[in-house]
This record gives C-alpha cells, structure tokens and sequence, in this order.
C-alpha cells in the first residue's frame, strides 16, 4: 500500500497529505512482518478516509527496541531538562500553527465537530504540552539530613525508562497530549499505539515530532488492533511502564499482562459512571446546563459523563423538564456543519453497544422521556435520550454506555443522595449542585469520586490531578501528580565522616 494517503476534507475540499506506515525512529515505515492495514472510517458517512499500516507483535518489538536505544543514548539521563522544555514547547507551537488540520483530521476520524476539535481538543492539548514543557526542568528530588556530622542522602527523580502508552478514540489528540507531554518531561521514551478507530491524528503528530527536533526513537507510533499492539506493549519485557486509557475490561487484561511479565509499573484511567446530585437550593437553570453538559458533551463518549442525574423531590419536575429543554437544543450532526454541536459516536460497534442499552432500559421498565428513536439514513448518529422511573439494578443504571444516555432518579435527603451517588463499581468523577457552602462541603467529602465538581461539571484542566477511584483506575494524570508515574525515585546515601566498627 502506499506509505502516504491523500484525505480530502469534507465542505473545505482541502486535501491532507498523511503518512499512514509504522512511525519509528523517526521515520515512517511498513510492517517488518504484517500486511495488515486498518481502514479510518468517516463515522458521520460511514466511508472510508484513508487506511493505515497495522503493527504486529513483531513490530511492537522493534519499536520497543528504538525507544530503548533512544532512551540509552539520546534522551533519558543524556538530555538536560532545559533542552527536554525548548523540545516540548516547539511542538506545542507546531501543533498550534498546524491546529486547523489536526482537528479537520480529528473531526473525520472521530465525528466530533471540527471548532470544537479545534479550540477545545487542539487547544488544551498544546497547553498541556506547555504546561509540562515548564515541569521539565524542575523535576527535583530531596536533600535529607540523617546525621549532620556524618551522614545525607537525597533523592533523584530519574525517568522510569521505555513506556508504553495506549490510547482510546474518543479524545485522540488529549489523551495523546496527557501521556506524551510529562513523559517526555521527565525523560522517558515512547511506543504509542492509539486506538484502531482512531490513529490519524497521532500519525500527523508524529511528523511534527520529527519537524520539532526530538532524537530518533523517543516518540514512536504503532497503529495497532488492541489485542495484538496493545497486549504486545502490556504483556512486554523490556517496557518499563504502560499508560492506559480505556474500558475497565481492557485495564484488567492490561494489570494482568504487566503482573505476569516483568511487573512494570501501570497506570490506568477506567471507565465510570458518574452521579450529578441536584439539591433543591441549586440554581436550576445552571444546574440542568451542567448536567446537559455532563452527558451530552462529545456525545457522551467521556470518561467521566455524568450519566446519572439524581433529582430532590422538591424540585423533580421542574427540574427535569428543564432538562429536556436543554437536551433539545444539541444539534446532532455531521461535524463539519457549522451549526452541529455534538457528531455522531465514533463507530458502528459504539453505535451498537448504546442501542442495547436503549433497548435494554425500554425493556426493564424505564421510562423514555427524551430521544430513543434511530434516525433513518447513514451515520452513526445518536440523539439525547433521558431515561426517568429508574431503578439501581437496571443495567442503564449501573453500566457505562459512553453516548448520550442519562438515568435521572430522585431522592429526598442528602444521606440518601449520598448513597445512591456512591452506588456504584466506579469512582471517577461526580457532580453536586447546591447554594448551600456546608452542604457542598459535606457532600463533596462524601462522594467517592477522583474528582467532585461543585456547581459545575467536567471541566479539567491542566494543572489539576485527574483520576479514578475503585473501579475507575489508578494513578493521576494531570498537574504535578502525573509526574510521579514518569518517575523512578532513588535514594543516594552518602556517609562522609561514619566509621565502621567490625564486627558489629
Ligand atoms: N475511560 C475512557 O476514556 C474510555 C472508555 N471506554 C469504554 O470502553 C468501551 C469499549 O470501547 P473500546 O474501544 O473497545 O475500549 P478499549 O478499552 O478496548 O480500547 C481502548 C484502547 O485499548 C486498546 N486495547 C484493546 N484491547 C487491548 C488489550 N487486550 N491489551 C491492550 N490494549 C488493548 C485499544 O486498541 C484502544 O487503543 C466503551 O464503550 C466505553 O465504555 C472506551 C474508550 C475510552
Ligand atoms: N474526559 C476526559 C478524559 C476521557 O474521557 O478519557
């Protein structure tokens, strides 16, 4: 096949010259072994765009194999951190400059509207490159007096070596600027596989990381079906560390394969199912467009969608059809149609998996306020649906759907609340609205989440830690935390004054 496919642009016409093989040691080059490719489907058409080269198991070794000899030679110890920043903060510049193509290659491979893919996906991600370009020299360790005649020690935060990080479909270009950026910033090398329904935006980010200068081997790119490149990056002896976002299924598989090879470090970011509790004191209006927020933004393919809404008693009603309202005024559509405001979801399994759960919450008695029509014609496309009269052992209750499917409940006291909030196998993200100070305080500290908004929901930023609690992962992305998976932490122990007395 030929190493560089020419994809056209809906609306604009612009066309986009992308590699499309294996992207390692700085080069992009076939299969060593494999005649695989992995066809990029449009989901808003259902067309093809381009197809791209597949990794085999045989290639993963090969890659895991440049960012070795890179992390050896050119980058780990043997890099400055000044030089690691100027690095990280030529590429947000290229990624700034080239933030149009990127989100147009993003809104093709993954649906979502092109200005959104463009301010808020390219957006955060070059601040997220920026942010930790400014860590990358100011990873310190500590001096620590153990006598102060004698004896010290300190720490030094070294780089944990080769890491493997896999990606999903529904923020490509985010997830790949959450993992790479305080990688690099701390000194380790890269295998990247993102995920098979989505892999273009990192093959265009693997051409600017040769443009900004980066040594060959640091960064390198394996488009990859998840049970072969994945399970090779999880399962490998000679990766030091695998970062995953993804289902909790996958994370499980991926604990398993790392505890069964060589025990390396894990980092994982799981799925959820997270509550938005709406107390009678709240600010309705605000409230219902956090919550239209919570599960309609991106589709509701997010993490940390807020796809159970519990509703007090005095406000039910009210409330609820304020919702409806706000959930009417999404526009579903092709992503690159000015007016849309949320694409289709990403593929036809996606698209699969979130009718049986429509069809599941219709059958166990649910009732279906809002949406749960399919639309005639071609597309993946999935309207607002609002499931209400539910239970806690529907499966619309307890299983993340990732698409636009909300549960809303009711309660009448905080206790109960509290209760039906943390009713759940996951602990990503939640949700309060409440102009009461004392009983935001005293919720927030009761939900069992990694993150609690208050009176806003699913905002993150650069700066603060993100993660899971239970079933929803571990470690933190994010802000200084993140730095802690990158690293190794030595101890030096330095006498220069004890003597020795032998035998004991
Ligand atoms: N937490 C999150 O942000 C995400 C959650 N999900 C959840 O997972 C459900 C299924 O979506 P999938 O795309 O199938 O998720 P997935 O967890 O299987 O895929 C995520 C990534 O893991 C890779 N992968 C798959 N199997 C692997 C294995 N055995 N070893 C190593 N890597 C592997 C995939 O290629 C992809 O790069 C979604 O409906 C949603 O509920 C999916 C994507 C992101
Ligand atoms: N909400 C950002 C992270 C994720 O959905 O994977």
């Amino acid at each position: 096949m030929s190493t560089v496919a020419t994809i056209t642009v809906p609306k604009s016409g612009k066309q986009i010259k992308l590699p499309t093989g294996l992207f390692i040691n700085n080069q992009f080059v076939p299969s060593v072994d494999g005649k695989e490719t992995i066809d990029c489907i449009n989901p808003a058409t259902e067309e093809v765009i381009c197809s791209v080269v597949a990794a085999t198991t045989k290639d993963i070794d090969v890659a895991v194999a440049a960012a070795r000899e890179a992390f050896n030679t050119t980058w780990g110890k043997h890099v400055s951190g000044i030089e690691r920043a100027r690095l990280l903060n030529k590429l947000a510049d290229l990624m700034e400059r080239d933030a149009q193509e990127l989100a147009e290659l993003e809104a093709l491979d993954n649906g979502k509207p092109l200005r959104i893919a463009r301010d808020f996906d390219v957006g955060d991600s070059v601040g997220c490159l920026r942010y930790y370009a400014g860590w990358a020299d100011k990873i310190v360790g500590q001096s620590i007096e153990i006598d102060n005649k004698t004896k010290f020690a300190f720490t030094k935060h070294e780089p944990i070596g080769v890491c493997g990080q896999i990606i999903p479909w529904n923020y490509p270009i985010m997830m790949w600027a959450w993992k790479v950026a305080p990688a690099l910033a701390c000194g380790c090398t890269i295998v990247m596989k993102p995920s098979e329904n989505t892999p273009l935006s990192a093959l265009k980010l693997s051409e600017l990381i040769v443009e900004a200068g980066f040594p060959p081997g640091v960064v390198n790119t394996v488009p990859s079906l998840g049970s072969v490149g994945g399970a090779a990056l999880a399962a490998h002896r000679d990766v030091d560390k695998v970062a995953f976002t993804g289902s909790t299924l996958t994370g499980r598989k991926i604990m398993a394969a790392a505890a069964e090879s060589n025990l390396k470090k894990v980092s994982l970011e799981l799925g959820g199912k997270s509550p938005q509790l709406i107390f009678e004191s709240a600010d309705l209006d605000q409230a219902a467009n956090w919550a239209a927020l919570g599960i309609l933004y991106n589709t509701g393919q997010d993490c940390t969608a807020g796809s159970r809404v519990y509703v007090q008693d005095s406000i039910y009603d009210k409330f609820v059809a304020l919702l409806v309202t706000k959930a009417k005024q999404l526009n579903v559509g092709d992503g690159f149609d000015e007016a849309t405001t949320a694409g289709p979801v990403v593929s036809k399994a996606q698209y699969d998996k979130i009718w049986s759960y429509i069809d599941a919450g219709k059958q166990e008695g649910a009732q279906c306020i809002l949406g749960g029509e399919k639309r005639p014609g071609k597309g993946y496309f999935v309207d607002p649906t609002i499931f209400t009269h539910i239970t806690p052992d529907m499966k619309i209750v307890k299983d993340e759907i990732f698409g636009p499917v909300l549960s809303v409940g009711r309660f009448s006291t905080e206790e109960e609340a509290i209760k039906l909030a943390n009713n759940t196998t996951y602990g990503l993200g939640a949700g309060l609205h409440s102009n009461d100070a004392n009983q935001c305080m005293r919720v927030s500290s009761a939900l069992e989440a990694g993150t609690v908004w208050v009176n806003q929901y699913n905002l993150l930023y650069n700066n603060v830690p993100f993660g899971g609690k239970k079933q929803s992962g571990i470690g933190r992305e994010l802000g200084s935390y993140a730095l802690e998976e990158y690293t190794s932490v030595k101890a030096v122990q330095w006498n220069y004054g004890e003597k020795l007395d032998w035998p004991l």
